[in-house]
């Protein structure tokens, strides 16, 4: 694991149209972060919190199906030029949301620098809807999408143009809303998808180390991304689509000390954790508990 940490925050909420989620960073602060990661000897630095646009009219463009098109592509220009300077450095971006619409710029910054990345996409959703498939016009069902090189310009233009990942480098863990058209993305591209089905079938212990297995023969850097809608709602309520049935947060851990053992992650973001819905910072805490796995924590 890289040793030098950059801590990016990204109060992004217009990717979606529940507020609150713009203070997903500073709960997840609060909950920690930086503490958490020094003690494991990593030399943190926060650059502090991306400038995020607020909404215009906060309102969803009737010709192409979407809504604050213009703020988020500005939020994730920023956010990707800040995560390319910081992995450029060497050092681990480590990005804190927002709503998931921020994996725009995350994947424009990195995949700069990487040119074969794999990416773990940890959510119920696959959030790979286009203006054409969304059912609510809300980006944040759209970042994978988008960094597939599918979407509206502005958007997969961010960074450079065109696809920043490619479909067989990409792990989708934890899938249990999917929508129509993703479900025909998803079978058109072949992406490696792991639902909840296989996860009960498998295990959580087999579904990473065959992830694992998969990217590492594939590519040299992977970057995870967390929706922490992926884990079950009972245990992490605090986000703005819930779906019953989720990811534990035993799995949750598993998942991350076998990624921690691996050692192949590079850069990650931690997602949606919306305060105003959560139960006293539940969720961001969830979420710094699993940051914690993921760069090494243990127990003895
Ligand atoms: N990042 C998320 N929480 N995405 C939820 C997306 C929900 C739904 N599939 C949509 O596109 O509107
Ligand atoms: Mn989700
Ligand atoms: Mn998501």
């Amino acid at each position: 694991m890289k040793k030098h940490i950059s801590i990016i925050g990204v109060p992004m909420d217009l990717g979606q149209n529940r507020r609150g989620v713009d203070m997903g960073p500073s709960a997840i602060r609060y909950a920690g972060v930086i503490d958490r990661l020094e003690r494991l000897k990593y030399k943190v630095e926060d650059l502090g919190d991306i400038p995020s646009p607020t909404p215009g009219r906060n309102q969803k463009d009737d010709e192409s199906n979407l809504r604050n098109l213009n703020e988020v592509a500005e939020g994730n220009i920023n956010l990707a030029k800040t995560v390319s300077d910081s992995f450029s450095k060497g050092h681990f971006p480590l990005v804190l949301g927002g709503d998931h619409s921020i994996a725009i710029g995350t994947l424009a910054g990195v995949s700069k620098h990487a040119d074969q990345l794999g990416v773990i996409w940890y959510d119920a959703h696959g959030d790979l809807n286009t203006g054409e498939t969304s059912p609510s016009g809300n980006i944040h069902g759209m970042p994978l999408a988008v960094s597939l090189g599918i979407g509206h310009e502005k958007l997969t233009q961010i960074g450079e143009s065109g696809p920043k990942i490619r479909p067989e480098n990409i792990v989708i863990v934890g899938a249990r809303s999917l929508d129509e058209g993703e479900k025909e993305l998803i079978k058109e591209k072949g992406i490696k998808v792991y639902t909840m089905h296989e996860v009960d079938r498998l295990g959580m212990s087999q579904v990473m180390s065959e992830t694992i297995d998969y990217l590492k023969e594939r590519v040299q850097h992977v970057h995870l991304s967390l929706d922490l809608d992926g884990l079950d709602p009972e245990e992490a309520p605090g986000v703005g689509t819930p779906v019953v049935g989720g990811l534990s947060y035993r799995e949750s851990h598993l998942a991350m000390e076998m990624l921690a053992e691996a050692d192949i992650i590079t850069s990650a973001e931690f997602v949606e954790v919306n305060p105003i819905l959560d139960e006293k910072n539940k969720t961001a805490s969830i979420a710094v508990d699993l940051m914690g796995s993921l760069f090494g924590e243990k127990l003895l």
